[in-house]
């Protein structure tokens, strides 16, 4: 425990507490996604567990609502590799609730054999980036309105080997696991830069965020990696401490200023030349406003 606490030196001290406050988390019913819930209801929040597994999702809540006395939190359908399920959550969403403070991107895939979501795209372009991108231009409305909110998107490390290859985005040409999800990590904070620019001034801000290396449930499609996690298991941080990061970027105040930045252990992080491209940014966003059929703006 001790060399743990050493290790993962970035813990989220804010005090702020969220009574009256909304938030939703993506794949919110394992790993890093749940303990981010956790956290935020036991502020006060009213969170939104959105999820693929609604069944999973309702003992994730109760599990909570026990854990933190906070009978506001809910679960709700989300299957970020179908839009028509991403619609209707956004609907549903936004008939039910008045504002939104905080939106946590957090779901992912990490290492499945090649497929695609239910309109066509690369499951890893899909679920990790095009899902999420489409899930915020449906709430963003509502997070303006909310304002001051956040949008936080769960990125990782792995963005540095990461390429966006616009002649083959869904990797039709060339397929490997592993770049996959580097590609849609590397999307997540070509689309945080993006977000952060066109919200200037709007009161939403934004940021990515790489965990850490965390003991989770995301190497369930890779053996070799689920093999690689248990045997430095002893290192690895613990979903609890996974969150850390996500929230310190939800709640800090005076983060505002930090628009658009990556973060790692509560503190901003270096990404990749290509990430910081904003040439590649602005054409990411036209090529996802193009293939979810958003207008451009
Ligand atoms: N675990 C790590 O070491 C690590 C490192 C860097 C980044 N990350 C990122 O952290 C985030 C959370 O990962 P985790 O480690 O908690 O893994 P996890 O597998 O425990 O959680 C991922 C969550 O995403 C959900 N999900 C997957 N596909 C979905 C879909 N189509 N629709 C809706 N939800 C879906 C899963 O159901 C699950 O709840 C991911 O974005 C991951 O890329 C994790």
């Amino acid at each position: 425990p001790q060399i743990r606490k050493m290790l993962s030196s970035g813990v989220c001290t804010s005090t702020v507490q969220l009574p009256g406050k909304v938030a939703v988390v993506t794949g919110a019913n394992t790993g890093i996604g749940k303990e981010t819930a956790r956290e935020l209801a036991q502020r006060g929040a009213r969170v939104y567990l959105a999820c693929r597994d609604v069944q999973k999702g309702e003992l994730v809540a109760k599990e909570i609502q026990t854990k933190t006395g906070n009978q506001q939190v809910l679960v709700r359908k989300l299957d970020l590799a179908d839009t028509k399920s991403i619609r209707a959550f956004a609907k549903g969403f936004l008939e039910e609730e008045k504002q939104l403070h905080i939106l946590i991107n957090n779901a992912g895939v990490m290492m499945c054999p090649y497929s695609k979501t239910a309109d066509g795209f690369e499951m890893h372009m899909g679920v990790n980036h095009l899902g999420h991108f489409l899930l915020t231009h449906l709430l963003l409305e509502k997070l303006k309105e909310s304002a001051p909110s956040r949008v936080v998107n769960v990125s990782s490390l792995a963005h540095h080997l990461g390429r966006i290859h616009f002649h083959d985005l869904q990797s039709e040409k060339f397929y490997s696991d592993g770049l996959a999800y580097c590609n849609s990590k590397l999307a997540n904070i070509l689309f945080t830069q993006e977000l952060a620019r066109r919200l200037k001034g709007s009161g939403v801000t934004t940021y990515s965020v790489h965990p850490g290396t965390v003991n989770s449930e995301l190497t369930r499609y890779s053996s070799f990696m689920t093999w690689m996690w248990w045997l430095f298991s002893f290192f690895l941080k613990t979903p609890q401490q996974g969150a850390q990061t996500s929230l310190y970027c939800a709640i800090t105040e005076g983060l505002e200023i930090l628009s658009g930045k990556h973060f790692s252990d509560c503190q901003v992080a270096r990404v990749s030349a290509q990430a910081r491209n904003e040439t590649v940014a602005r054409r990411l966003w036209d090529v996802s406003c193009d293939l979810l059929g958003i207008p451009l703006d």
